[in-house]
């Protein structure tokens, strides 16, 4: 039977989803942004079968909604939708980087016959935008649900049946814990990254070769500050107790860390680094990483015709690729020829063939 399915906000993350249900036979894709030319993109892309001319009209006709919008704007959302005459068993969903403030709202929404099941991929990237977005961006990346209780159990598992064609490990947790762990992995990271950047800002004026000298590490760790600020003040706000909960912590952190320093013992100094490197190599980011994306990194010479000659064995071993792009600095530890692929086996397979036939070194980051 089908399905419909509007997805609200077609951005990086909303888009993504509906490019990933469009795989399935049996769903009608329903597309809303209040962004007209997103919606032009989107239906240029085949992301949807058919545009709502507005929410009401889309929510209506919809057996699911995931909202893939910021996560205020989603709150806002929610709260609009017990005036409208949605489907019985409507399930109501959303894509949003926290999880309390809509679990929140789906207690209100379950007072007027409404099902809401918290949802978030944790998956994505700095990039924003209908442009951005792409089908295989979840996958093998952990998709969290939230449910009120077990009452909602029901939607939870038709949620999974759906989200199965994202590819995705799905797991359940409450808010609260949905909250703390992201506050630790990612929201707090975030401020970090852009307290890096200010500070070789603060360094600018007397030290304007700074920034020239920032090699692989400093754009490894300030990557994530070149994401949207609106975006990002959103979650900041919505999650603000335990991100200033994980910058307590990490000001103790920094106290240690002090102390160490100023104790002067290589010894204390290089354990330091040492533990740390130890936890940071058994994290799980190969087999099934928080954040996936497939990348290969290529340490290719430099001479003319390299990179036609890398991507032509790649396509004549039919694997193909989905971006390519070249690291500025040669100083990048792992190759200057960076690859993306839609999924593990193909990143693999490209490793060994290039290996095999370039004899480049390869490296996965
Ligand atoms: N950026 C990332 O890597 C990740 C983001 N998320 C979450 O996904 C959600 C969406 O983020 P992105 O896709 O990155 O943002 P985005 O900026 O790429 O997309 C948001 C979309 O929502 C639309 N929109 C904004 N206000 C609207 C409104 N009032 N009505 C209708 N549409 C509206 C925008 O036009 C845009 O198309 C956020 O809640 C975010 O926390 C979750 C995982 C990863
Ligand atoms: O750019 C990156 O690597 C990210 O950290 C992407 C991201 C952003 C927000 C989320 O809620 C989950 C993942």
């Amino acid at each position: 039977m089908t399905k419909t399915v509007l997805v609200v906000g077609l951005g990086l993350i909303g888009g993504s989803v509906a490019l990933a249900l469009q795989k399935a036979p049996h769903f009608h894709i329903i597309g809303y942004d209040r962004d007209e030319e997103t919606i032009r993109i989107a239906k240029q892309l085949q992301m949807i079968d058919e545009a709502a001319a507005t929410l009401q009209q889309g929510a209506e006709k919809a057996d699911v909604i995931i909202f893939g919008t910021p996560v205020s704007v989603t709150v806002e959302h929610l709260r609009q939708l017990p005036m409208w005459q949605l489907k019985q068993h409507v399930i109501v969903s959303d894509t949003g980087s926290t999880k309390q403030a809509v679990m929140n709202e789906a207690r209100t929404l379950r007072e007027h016959g409404i099902t809401f099941v918290g949802g978030h991929p944790m998956a994505g990237s700095h990039k924003s935008g209908v442009t951005a977005a792409r089908p295989h961006l979840f996958e093998n990346a952990y998709y969290v649900l939230t449910a009120l209780d077990e009452q909602d159990e029901w939607a939870a598992r038709e949620l999974k049946s759906i989200l199965r064609y994202t590819h995705s490990k799905i797991v359940e947790v409450t808010a609260e814990e949905h909250d703390h762990m992201t506050a630790v992995v990612s929201h707090f990271p975030h401020i970090i990254s852009a307290s890096l950047v200010h500070q070789l800002q603060a360094e600018d004026e007397a030290y304007p070769m700074a920034k020239l000298l920032a090699a692989g590490g400093f754009r490894d760790v300030t990557r994530i500050a070149s994401s949207n600020p609106a975006l990002w003040r959103d979650i900041t706000l919505q999650n603000l107790p335990k991100v200033l909960e994980q910058l307590t912590k990490w000001q103790q952190e920094m106290e240690r860390v002090k102390n160490i320093l100023a104790s002067g013992e290589s010894e204390a100094i290089e354990n330091y680094f040492g533990d740390a490197k130890k936890l940071r190599d058994s994290l799980p980011f190969s087999a099934g990483a928080l954040f996936t994306s497939f990348e290969l990194h290529v340490d290719i010479p430099d001479y003319p015709g390299v990179i036609s000659l890398v991507t032509g064995y790649l396509a004549e071993e039919s694997i193909s690729i989905t971006n390519l792009r070249i690291v500025e600095a040669r100083d990048d530890v792992y190759g200057i020829l960076v690859i993306s692929f839609q999924n593990e086996e193909d990143r693999q397979r490209a490793q060994a063939c290039i290996e095999r036939r370039a004899k480049f070194e390869t490296h996965i980051a």
